[in-house]
């Protein structure tokens, strides 16, 4: 048996997956995000701690105690600042926090230079030249900046370490060589000191201590390295070669592609980064809100829960044509525009617009996002996987479908996709068995092909952003 722990946005997801590559048994904790400040984000690396056990412990004790490895994904970009004492310093500012944005324009050149990537507000790096400005005494004291997943493996084994599909998000990392940039980590004020060691996503970074195994009921076993939750997905979605890609529908939404090497193109704001295998990379594009804007909806419009909501949506008959359209940017967006300070619009509203109606438009919005995503991306890819909790809604697939005009396919265990590639990653790391063998496609459970065209829809979509972007930095 192999554990995968995927520190989500919305919670802690922990999967055991037995030899053949069948998820057992998973298990969620939630999590909630503080918004402090316009355009920040922020979670207390505790309350992942405390999420991360809740969510082991719920597992079958038969099934936790025949582990053999383990392995960790999580939220990218984040940063955890830790003292000499490795005391965590202030709560970790995340991958969706704009509050860096000024910062990015003087790391801009040197980083498209030395990471084939643009200066995005949430990536690590701009992060620290804020602290460093805004918080000159925790800049001081801090002797470490981790990654969310990582510093979950500090608590599981002892070990600073990182890997290099989640280090490729940091900004520090030169993402062709695969180690530490030390242009990159002076232009922030730091040193390779601050950095965790780099392993590969299946290389084992270290042994569960043995405290944490007897409160867990788990063996002292290897951790892998593991991912960054999209090289995660990836992972468990079993893309991993060329023309291979995926589409993520969790807090976030990934269109991503596996490459056949380093192939930078910052262009529209596409990252290239390392793929959790050695020698492998990928390109991916990122919308900041996605299954995250069915949360809000749903809070908006009063539905008990985002099933409810869909339900609705999938019982309203007005035409699509008097629908408002909605513009996803509730935290600002990375892939195409890279502006934190881009909002959330309902465009278009009447007398004729109530709950349901909304519900529709947003998922149509985050549709037309994601296909701003897709189209950034220098080769459309013939179909793609889809995994996320965003996965579990069939009425949203046709609607994607559509107007991504691209066939998607869905497969089993696609909601715990990341967990399950960070299991995977385990058991590579701890047995002889082969990428070929372990990283499979799942069997496919359902597949839409696009129906109905929705090009002008997003055509009209296209032309709001930049009729209204000058307006947002204003709010
Ligand atoms: N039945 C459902 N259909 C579609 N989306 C859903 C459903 N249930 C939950 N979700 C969405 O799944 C999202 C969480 O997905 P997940 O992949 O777990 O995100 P993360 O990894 O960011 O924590 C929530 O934002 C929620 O809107
Ligand atoms: O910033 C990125 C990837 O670059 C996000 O995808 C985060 O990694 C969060 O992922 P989810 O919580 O949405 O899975």
């Amino acid at each position: 048996m192999w554990l995968g722990i995927d520190l989500g946005t919305s919670g802690v997801k922990s999967v055991i997956v037995d030899e053949d590559g069948a998820v057992l048994s998973q298990s969620t904790a939630a999590l909630s995000v503080q918004r402090p400040n316009p355009l920040w984000s922020e979670q207390a690396p505790a309350a992942w701690w405390e999420a991360t056990k809740a969510s082991i412990i719920c597992l079958p004790e038969k099934q936790r105690a025949s582990v053999k490895g383990i392995g960790l994904s999580g939220q990218m970009h984040g940063a955890v600042l830790l003292d000499k004492t490795d005391v965590v310093l202030r709560p970790a500012i995340l991958w969706n926090d704009g509050r860096s944005a000024p910062y990015c324009a003087a790391l801009d050149p040197m980083a498209r230079k030395f990471t084939g990537n643009l200066a995005m507000a949430g990536f690590t790096a701009p992060k620290l030249s804020w602290v460093r400005e805004n918080e000159p005494e925790i800049f001081s004291a801090t002797r470490k900046v981790l990654l969310p997943k990582d510093y979950l493996r500090l608590l599981l084994t002892g070990e600073k370490a990182s890997e290099m599909s989640d280090a490729s998000g940091t900004l520090w990392l030169d993402v062709a060589e695969r180690r530490w940039s030390p242009e990159m980590l002076a232009a922030t004020g730091m040193d390779e000191r601050y950095m965790p060691a780099l392993v590969e996503g299946a290389e084992v970074s270290g042994k569960l201590r043995r405290a944490v195994a007897d409160e867990l009921g788990l063996p002292v076993v290897p951790v892998a390295g593991g991912a960054g939750d999209q090289a995660a997905g990836a992972i468990g979605a079993g893309v991993t070669d060329p023309g291979q890609a995926f589409l993520s529908l969790g807090t976030s939404g990934v269109v991503f592609a596996a490459s056949g090497g380093f192939e930078p193109a910052p262009e529209n704001g596409v990252h290239a980064f390392c793929h959790a295998l050695p020698d492998r990379w990928h390109a991916m594009t990122v919308m900041l809100s996605a299954a995250a804007c069915l949360d809000w909806v749903t809070r908006l419009t009063g539905f008990t829960d985002v099933p409810s909501a869909l339900e609705a949506a999938a019982y309203n008959d007005t035409p699509a044509s008097k629908l408002p359209l909605f513009l996803p940017y509730l935290s600002g967006e990375r892939t195409p525009h890279n502006n934190p300070s881009a909002k959330g619009v309902f465009f278009g509203m009447s007398q004729e617009t109530g709950p349901a109606e909304l519900v529709r438009s947003t998922l149509e919005g985050v549709g037309f996002g994601l296909r701003d995503g897709l189209d950034a991306m220098a080769s459309k890819p013939d179909q793609l996987s889809v995994i996320g909790g965003g996965a579990q809604s069939e009425h949203w697939a046709q609607i994607l479908a559509d107007i991504l005009v691209v066939p998607l396919i869905y497969r089993d265990g696609a909601s715990v996709g990341p967990a399950n590639g960070a299991a995977r990653l385990a058991r590579l790391a701890v047995t002889a068995d082969s990428v070929a063998d372990v990283c499979t496609q799942p069997p496919e459970q359902s597949r839409f092909c696009p129906k109905s065209n929705q090009d002008d829809r997003f055509a009209k979509f296209r032309s709001l952003y930049p009729a209204l972007k000058s307006s947002f930095g204003e709010f």
